[in-house]
């Protein structure tokens, strides 16, 4: 080794040295927080306060460490100090290695334990009953639109929605020769599989397609044969040992998953926040228009709007609404208020830090 690399590295590990000294005296300081919320019962995992110093540190950053690499590092420091304070179990829509898996993973890190569930209401069950922490469950995609499973479990249910996840797609062809000339058949979710239509009817034009129930299943069967590909996420294929035969393949690139965080509890305001709520409305003539008026008049901003049939009573219906604000703020709370008056009934199911 030469001498100007060797003075190089130990450079690099007298930094090292300082960074984990530093680790070290951040996670004391964690600690202490933890012993402080232990009194005052407050929640041990504040995504608001996350998203905070990811902003912060990403404004301060002079370069040259990459800004978009800051989020991923402070993610494992802060997963890693969580768990210091309490170790966190997550239950997501499994099984591992699906997008909702990949979504768990950037929110909580990789200190959290996560526990891949068979179903949506599995995911909901587990909170409910105090056996995870918290749960993770696609909500809506950007070309898809909503998973009315969730929604119509927000029904039932009296957990909150704790934070929202959005997840860039990315839809890989993923095999274990990596060539196009051995595929002899695609297997995917049937979502995955509308998204890449195009192309696949371009690319592989006489290859059968077969619905199957995940993309991580998909991958898992891929990974036995060798004449199967699958579409999956990257992380399928790491975790089934596959090769990329082409990244990216959905007909529109720009595809995006909404995901929710189901919890016990509502998180304090944390200044960047959405309300998402659930209703009835009485059958009155003009009362759609009405609905609307405690928002528009307090200049309140709606996010989103969606309807669903309510089962028990055919052509009546559920609106789900996403405003802007945290419940606690007056004019949230008055406007809400003031919805109710037009209800049959009303759920607020949550106000939460809007993802960014
Ligand atoms: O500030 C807090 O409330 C903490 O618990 C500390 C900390 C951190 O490591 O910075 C850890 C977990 C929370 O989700 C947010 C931040």
């Amino acid at each position: 080794m030469n001498d100007a690399l060797k003075a190089l590295r130990e450079k690099i590990d007298t930094l090292d040295d300082q960074i984990l000294d530093l680790l070290n005296e951040r996670a004391k300081v964690v600690l202490d927080v933890g012993k402080t919320k232990q009194g005052s019962k407050s929640a041990y995992y504040v995504p608001s306060r996350e998203q905070a110093i990811y902003e912060r540190l990403r404004q301060h950053n002079p370069g040259p460490f990459p800004s978009d690499a800051i989020q991923r590092v402070f993610r494992e420091i802060i997963s890693a100090s969580l768990a210091l304070e309490q170790p966190m179990k997550v239950a997501f829509l499994g099984p591992q290695a699906t997008f909702t898996h990949v979504a768990a993973m950037q929110q909580f890190g990789l200190s959290a334990q996560l526990v891949p569930q068979k179903s949506i209401s599995a995911v909901f069950d587990e909170v409910a009953r105090g056996r995870a922490n918290y749960g993770v469950v696609p909500v809506e995609n950007s070309n898809e639109g909503v998973v009315t499973h969730t929604l119509d479990m927000f029904m039932e249910s009296g957990l909150k929605i704790y934070a929202e996840i959005l997840q860039e797609i990315s839809h890989d062809l993923l095999s274990l020769s990596a060539r196009m000339s051995d595929i002899e058949r695609v297997y995917s979710h049937p979502q995955a599989l509308a998204q890449c239509r195009k192309w696949l009817e371009e690319n592989l034009p006489d290859v059968p397609l077969i619905d199957v129930a995940s993309t991580a299943a998909a991958a898992q069967l891929a990974a036995g044969d060798r004449s199967a590909a699958a579409i999956a996420s990257a992380a399928a294929g790491a975790q089934y040992d596959l090769r990329q035969v082409k990244a990216n393949i959905a007909d529109n690139p720009s595809n995006f998953t909404r995901f929710l965080v189901i919890s016990n509890q509502i998180p304090a305001p944390g200044g960047h926040d959405k309300t998402s709520i659930l209703f009835l409305i009485k059958d009155e003539p003009g009362i759609l228009l009405r609905m609307l008026e405690p928002f528009s008049k307090r200049s309140i901003n709606l996010s989103k709007i969606e309807s669903r049939p309510l089962k028990k009573r055919a052509w009546e219906y559920i609106f789900f609404l996403d405003i802007e604000g945290h419940i606690e703020t007056p004019a949230v709370r008055d406007a809400v208020d003031e919805l109710g008056d037009y209800c049959q009934f009303i759920k607020v199911l949550g106000s939460y830090p809007r993802a960014v």
